[in-house]
């Protein structure tokens, strides 16, 4: 079995000021080790403040167009000649309030690769999803949108993040069992199609993840570290969860 990387993500959302990047800037910068990847996700006026700190940055989203006559959209292109690593595609904050779908998620996803950025797939079902046994279905057609347009090869320079609706942003946290066999799941269809991607891709869990729950679930044999919203904000709790990626609280 491959060893995968745990990465610890912080998905600041639209929150945060100069001085938060100073403070967390400042707290990461203490406590990076070569073990665990971290990586900041500001609001995107933040992004180059994050990358004078030395932190690996990335944008909470980006637009499927190439330059051009686009207003308000934020560009892949410059996002990389700015310093971003990552982006996030297909949060479901855009996918609910801004109306994007698999398709559109998935052209976010290709030009993010082309230009040379590492997408972050953000899938999940709502309460109403999981309530009508519907998670696995929700979450295969979320990745198949990608697959089917780009191939199942595109997952290897790419990572996932299971972000159940109903835990976002709600302190109900899906049990470590419970996000274990949404990963189990996504890993073994992966496999199907690519041993390969099953084995080495990075999944990540986020939905009210914080100091307290996050080693718990982080030991899971399908987690590889998590994508923390509301905890990502404050420097202590956020150190916190980066140490338990390493297993060492
Ligand atoms: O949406 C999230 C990260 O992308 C999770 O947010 P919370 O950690 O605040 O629940």
């Amino acid at each position: 079995m491959a060893q995968r990387k745990p990465i610890v993500a912080g998905n600041w959302k639209m929150n945060g000021s100069v001085e938060l990047v100073s403070e967390i800037g400042s707290a990461i910068n203490e406590c990076k080790n070569e073990q665990v990847d971290i990586i900041i996700f500001p609001p995107a006026p933040l992004l180059l403040k994050v990358v004078e700190f030395g932190i690996s940055v990335g944008t909470q989203t980006v637009s499927e167009f190439n330059s051009g006559a686009f207003t308000g959209e934020l560009s892949a292109e410059l996002a990389k000649q700015l310093g971003a690593t990552h982006t996030l595609v297909g949060h479901s904050e855009r996918r609910i309030i801004f109306g994007e779908s698999n398709e559109s998620v998935a052209d976010k996803f290709a030009k993010a690769q082309e230009n040379g950025l590492i997408p972050i797939l953000c899938v999940g079902e709502t309460e109403q999803q999981r309530d009508a046994q519907e998670t696995e279905m929700v979450v295969a057609e979320q990745i198949n949108a990608v697959i089917s347009k780009l191939g199942i090869a595109a997952l290897l320079n790419s990572v996932l993040a299971y972000e159940p609706v109903w835990a976002i942003g709600t302190g109900k946290t899906a049990t470590p069992e419970q996000a274990q066999a949404v990963h189990k799941f996504i890993r073994d269809m992966l496999s199907k199609q690519s041993e390969h991607v099953g084995d080495t891709l990075q999944i990540l869990y986020g939905g009210s993840v914080n100091d307290k729950n996050s080693k718990s679930l982080f030991i899971q044999p399908d987690i590889d570290g998590g994508l923390i919203g509301g905890a990502s904000l404050k420097a202590d709790a956020f150190v916190s969860i980066c140490n338990s990626a390493l297993g060492n609280v």
